[in-house]
């Protein structure tokens, strides 16, 4: 085949106003050509993320795809399922859900570039998951708020409050999944504004593992941090997707939130994740994120 033809059957389609499309043409389970690489990188950053339908990945494919991406790296501290390597699973048998807004991994200094989310099963209702555009939300910050946000920094740490799942879940199973995932503890400080270092545009960096702004009390940070958080969460800022078994999101983890509404009861949800190393996070003075603490 050409690279024209291969081109052609390539198609990208708009799904949401701020981002997400969903790219034709990709057969994510065969070793891609460069071309489509780039062009599936480039769909990346400029939907900030993109789905691909009804792939049907064994773990094995969903690696080598991952990294068509990056290098894909382990959790810090949930450990893979058995026979795989890189991945993150998300399985729920009682309603858990990860229904709170965050950005992946932000309590390390190069939290991810980008995760790669593929469903296995899905709940009969319900189950979706939510985008926000980071970037988008800091454009439509009033000068002075973009002023604070400009200069502040926010210490994030996996050790924060998970009391926010709000499905009434068996709580033997969260508490299974904190006392792994807080295992050990980490903390970083990354600026409020992080500059994507593709695109140039200024992105918030918060969500939850954000445990308090850096000189600020409690109170005000927690009043500060809702302000801008709004931003980022306001509904026309967002796009759903409403998974089928087989599909495989993308996000670009440093312009985007998520979150997984908690809305299908008790019915079996599986996701697999990898995700790929990012870099340290720049502020709009050129400052680089760092660690507080590390195990
Ligand atoms: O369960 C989901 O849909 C997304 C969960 C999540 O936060 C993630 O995969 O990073
Ligand atoms: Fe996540």
């Amino acid at each position: 085949m050409s690279e024209t033809q291969q081109l052609t059957r390539l198609g990208v389609e708009k799904v949401g106003s701020r981002l997400g499309a969903v790219i034709h043409g990709i057969d994510a389970r065969q070793e891609l050509s460069e071309e489509e690489k780039t062009f599936l990188n480039t769909e990346l950053v400029k939907n900030k993320v993109i789905f691909l339908k009804r792939q049907f990945l064994d773990d094995e494919q969903h690696e080598r795809f991952a990294r068509v991406f990056g290098k894909p790296i382990l959790h810090p501290t949930i450990a893979a399922p058995e026979g795989t390597n890189y991945t993150f699973e998300l399985k729920s048998r009682y309603g858990r859900s990860t229904d709170s807004w965050h950005t992946d991994v932000t309590f390390v200094p190069d939290y991810p570039k980008a995760s790669i989310l593929r469903a296995l099963h899905i709940p009969p209702y319900g189950g979706g998951t939510i985008w926000a555009n980071t970037a988008t939300a800091y454009d439509a910050l009033p000068q002075p708020l973009k002023n604070l946000a400009d200069t502040a920094w926010a210490i994030h740490s996996n050790d924060y409050d998970t009391n926010y799942y709000k499905f009434d879940a068996k709580q033997s199973e969260i508490a299974d999944f904190r006392a792994e995932f807080i295992s050990r503890i980490y903390e970083t400080k990354h600026p409020v504004v992080r500059v994507h270092p593709q695109t140039g545009e200024r992105n918030l960096l918060l969500g939850h593992f954000v445990v308090g702004l850096d000189g600020f009390s409690t109170r005000e940070s927690n009043a500060l941090v809702e302000i801008f958080q709004n931003y980022i969460t306001e509904v026309e800022n967002t796009l759903t997707w409403r998974w089928e078994e087989g599909d495989v999101a993308i996000w670009d983890n440093r312009a985007t939130q998520h979150y997984a509404p908690a809305d299908f009861d008790h019915h079996p949800r599986q996701l697999r994740r990898i995700t790929v190393q990012g870099d340290i996070p720049l502020s709009v003075d050129g400052r680089a994120s760092y660690y507080l603490r590390r195990p």
